[in-house]
């Protein structure tokens, strides 16, 4: 697991991490959320022993990463798959690295194929697509077999394709039992294989939480309803605790209250229903919320309101 307690990293005037605490567990895929410039990478390289922290730890089973014995075989990461030499194919940039970290050669057939570049192990790196470097630096981060694996922005560059692979490999990784923190600044790709969040902006932590918790907890859900006489259905919403506005087209949007409980607030003042559905605030909304006050770049466009289904 990953053991992370006042983290702080301080790059001249720049806090680019603030006290960072959070655990990354095993057996789960936790997503590392933030806004470009939020830490995530800071994060991820002092993890690595890549970066040295101001102030804090960042332990990985309980140790500093410099200090663990055979650290490749615990700790696979894909940083940044630009750093790969152009001029050494697929295959041999495995090789070395497997060399020098005493990893049996037989592994880098394995990876090869796991990470679907079995056909262009030879080929020289300068050549591959971004894609397949992407993939090669997945492949590298699984060579040692580690428990531990860190991906910073893995999906970036992938295809549909590419981004359903990776999916599927880090579930199957977290199933096998490891600890796989996955960072991204889009909320919407790491909800769909994070089951827990770890939220950061500006260094400092947001939320760490399930991903269901986080997202059933952003916004404010509402109820849209709309029915045979709006002003009696109005007149029966108006509640304490209830908010009623007009949700444009004679629909009634209605907060602190569930569909169930206007339906029956409706059918008690005897007004027949045309619609009644939950509204959820569109995760890129939420994410907003979440992060709109420690965000660094804040862009001025409002995000689009996705609405429920219509009820039948
Ligand atoms: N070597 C460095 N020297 C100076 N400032 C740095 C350095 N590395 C990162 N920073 C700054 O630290 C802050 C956090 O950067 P970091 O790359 O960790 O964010 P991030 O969340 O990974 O962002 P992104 O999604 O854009 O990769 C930024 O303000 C960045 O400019």
């Amino acid at each position: 697991m990953i053991r992370i307690r006042g983290l702080t990293k301080r790059y001249g005037t720049v806090l680019a991490v603030d006290d960072l605490s959070f655990d990354v567990e095993p057996g789960a895929v936790t997503g590392f959320l933030g806004p470009n410039g939020a830490g995530k990478s800071t994060t991820m390289r002092m993890v690595l022993g890549l970066d040295r922290p101001t102030a804090g730890e960042a332990l990985v089973d309980g140790r500093p990463f410099a200090t663990l014995a055979e650290p490749l075989r615990r700790v696979g990461a894909l940083l940044d798959p630009g750093a790969l030499h152009p001029g050494r194919t697929g295959r041999s940039h495995l090789l070395v690295a497997a060399r020098t970290s005493g990893i049996p050669l037989r592994r880098v057939e394995e990876v090869l194929d796991e990470v679907g570049l079995g056909g262009a192990a030879r080929r020289r790196v300068k050549g591959y697509s971004l894609g397949m470097r992407q993939r090669l630096g997945i492949a590298a981060a699984l060579l040692g077999d580690p428990r531990v694996l860190l991906f910073d922005e893995p999906v970036n560059g992938l295809d549909l394709d590419g981004v359903r692979w990776i999916r599927g490999l880090l579930r199957r990784l977290a199933d096998e039992g490891r600890t796989v923190l996955v960072s991204s600044h889009l909320l919407g790709e790491v909800q769909q294989i994070a089951d827990r969040l770890v939220v950061i902006g500006r260094g400092r932590l947001i939320a760490d939480a399930t991903t269901e918790e986080i997202l059933g907890g952003l916004g404010r859900p509402q109820v849209r309803v709309r029915g045979a006489r709006a002003d009696d259905l109005a007149a029966a919403l108006r509640r304490p605790g209830l908010t009623v506005a007009p949700g444009g087209d004679g629909d009634l949007l209605v907060e602190g209250a569930t569909a169930e409980e206007v339906g029956a607030l409706a059918h008690a003042a005897d007004v027949p229903l045309w619609h009644l559905s939950d509204v959820r605030p569109s995760l890129e909304q939420a994410y907003l919320e979440l992060t709109g006050v420690a965000t660094e770049f804040v862009t001025t466009a409002p995000a689009p309101v996705r609405t429920a289904e219509p009820a039948r």
